[in-house]
């Protein structure tokens, strides 16, 4: 592998060239990257089918629809989120140019995780290239086929020198990061995300973090159960568990667990049949490392349903566990396999006491016919992100901000969020040359005078005394006579 300093070296030479900022540039490196999904499509299902055993119609509906909507939102909304935004002037700015202007960072580093590894390091790719920056991705070891693919159809597609990719594990990444980047984009576990920002801290590198942690469900009693149970089964076992927001866990009062069980049990059946094993939709665990994690968190669990389990082919059925105390293991680490513990807790408080005593979580579900209680869960709890009467939906609109809080993350993307991820929002003022006695108020020799004058210039609100109001006047007549001078074209 080439040398990590000459790959960051060369992505910093094509950037300083210029050529990646270009609006016309971007759109065509952005089409090109479309051409590569539509063109490249069997060879991306393969990949994700040989890394995680990913059905045909999943891969294509979890990873490359969402990479395809990504890349038509962006390379339809580009020109106006990049456009300048023209901001509220005062009298004294009134005949200049104010306003934010977007400019790309220069060259950042996007680290993928394994459970969507196309689609993670798809969506960043996009957002950074739209804000005109240089990237170098790295695509998680662990789903090495996906990352392999990717490797090599990029440069096939796209800037080579602008964009790069980099495989390998902990000693590549590692190496990596000594390097200086302009953003960092993580996504995965928490712990290395503490070790990415550390070592962006170095060349004060600022970084958006995607981590993980416990989503917490609860499901009210006022509630219809069949279809919150359906929805919370589609968005716990898809990908056999290992989503970043699927619910980790179900809060519930003890008098509707039992319900919910047979709903889970009932839908679990619908949707993978009699032997979920041969299920083409169950997915399977990433490796035997997170198999022999997940299965531990077992041990000592009243298991309701399902804990059957192949470690040759990295099989765990879907499980619910009942009565789970929140002090075993299973409700300290975040699961990020089928395994799913009812908490029983007796009032929506519980609940909410419950969720705000551990890490703010990636996402939040709350389930109830009473808006009132959804309104009250969501006003006294904090998280990424989160779905009420549903699951993992917030993420699949690219106008909301997709991101964690606290230990589950830092910074967002998605949409125009991930152009302005990846765009530094500059300030600019562009002056007039002229009205240099207006102007003289700021210059010394200073006097209170001068201040009051500044003031009246300034300040929208006066102290509404009778001088204020006076002054009040004075400035809606100076602003009249002003505009007039400046614009007699316009009325009113
Ligand atoms: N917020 C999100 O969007 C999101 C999405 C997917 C996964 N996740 C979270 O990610 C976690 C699962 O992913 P994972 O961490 O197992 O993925 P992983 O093992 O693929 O690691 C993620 C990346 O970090 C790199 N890495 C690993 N160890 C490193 C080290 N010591 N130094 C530098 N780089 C290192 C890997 O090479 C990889 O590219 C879960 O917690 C999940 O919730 C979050
Ligand atoms: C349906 C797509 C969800 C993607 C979530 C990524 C985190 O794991």
């Amino acid at each position: 592998m080439e040398k990590m300093q000459q790959i960051v070296g060369r992505a910093r030479a094509a950037f300083r060239s210029g050529r990646s900022r270009p609006l016309e540039f971007r759109i065509q490196q952005l089409k090109a990257l479309e051409r590569m999904v539509q063109e490249k499509e069997k060879e991306i299902l393969a990949a994700l089918k040989a890394d995680l055993n990913k059905s045909g119609p999943n891969a294509y509906s979890h990873e490359i629809l969402g990479v395809l909507g990504e890349l038509a939102l962006t390379m339809e909304k580009l020109p106006s989120w990049a456009a300048p935004q023209p901001v509220k002037k005062n009298l004294l700015t009134m005949r200049d140019e104010a306003y934010i202007g977007y400019e790309p960072l220069g060259v950042v580093l996007v680290i993928g995780a394994w459970n969507y590894p196309f689609v993670l390091v798809m969506q960043p790719l996009i957002g950074a290239i739209a804000a005109g920056n240089a990237v170098v991705v790295k695509p998680s070891e662990v789903s090495e086929n996906t990352a392999r693919l990717v490797a090599e159809l990029l440069p096939q597609y796209l800037d080579k020198d602008l964009y790069a990719v980099v495989t390998g594990g902990v000693p590549e990444t590692t190496e990596l990061l000594t390097q200086r980047f302009d953003h960092i984009l993580y996504t995965g576990n928490t712990a290395v995300g503490k070790i990415v920002m550390a070592a962006a801290a170095k060349h004060l590198t600022p970084v958006t973090l995607e981590l993980g942690g416990k989503s917490p469900c609860y499901i009210d009693k006022d509630c219809d159960l069949a279809v919150a149970c359906r929805r919370i089964t589609w968005g716990k076992y898809m990908n056999c568990g290992q989503t970043c927001i699927a619910p980790d866990y179900i809060l519930c009062d003890p008098s509707i667990q039992g319900k919910v069980v047979e709903n889970i049990k009932a839908t679990l059946k619908e949707f993978y049949g009699e032997d979920v094993k041969s299920s083409p939709d169950y997915g399977k665990i990433i490796n035997q490392r997170h198999f022999r994690r997940v299965k531990s968190l077992l041990e000592g669990q009243k298991i309701a349903h399902g804990g059957e389990s192949d470690e040759a082919s990295c099989f765990i059925a879907p499980t619910i566990l009942t009565d789970v105390s929140p002090e075993s293991k299973v409700m300290e680490e975040e699961i990020f396999g089928p395994v799913l513990p009812i908490v029983p807790v007796k009032s929506v408080e519980e609940a909410i006491e419950f969720i705000n005593l551990r890490e703010k979580p990636l996402a939040l579900y709350v389930f109830s016919n009473n808006k009132q209680l959804i309104r009250r869960v969501i006003a006294e709890t904090s998280s990424g992100g989160m779905t009420a009467n549903d699951v993992i939906m917030h993420s699949v609109l690219p106008d909301l901000p997709f991101g964690g809080v606290g230990h589950s993350g830092m910074g967002a993307y998605h949409g125009r969020h991930s152009f302005e991820t990846f765009s530094h929002r500059r300030a600019c003022l562009v002056r007039d040359l002229s009205w240099e006695a207006v102007n003289k108020l700021r210059y010394p020799p200073g006097s209170m005078e001068m201040v009051h004058l500044a003031k009246l210039f300034l300040l929208k609100q006066c102290n509404r005394s009778r001088v204020g109001h006076f002054i009040s006047a004075l400035l809606a007549a100076v602003k009249a006579v002003v505009a007039k001078v400046l614009y007699p074209q316009r009325e009113g």
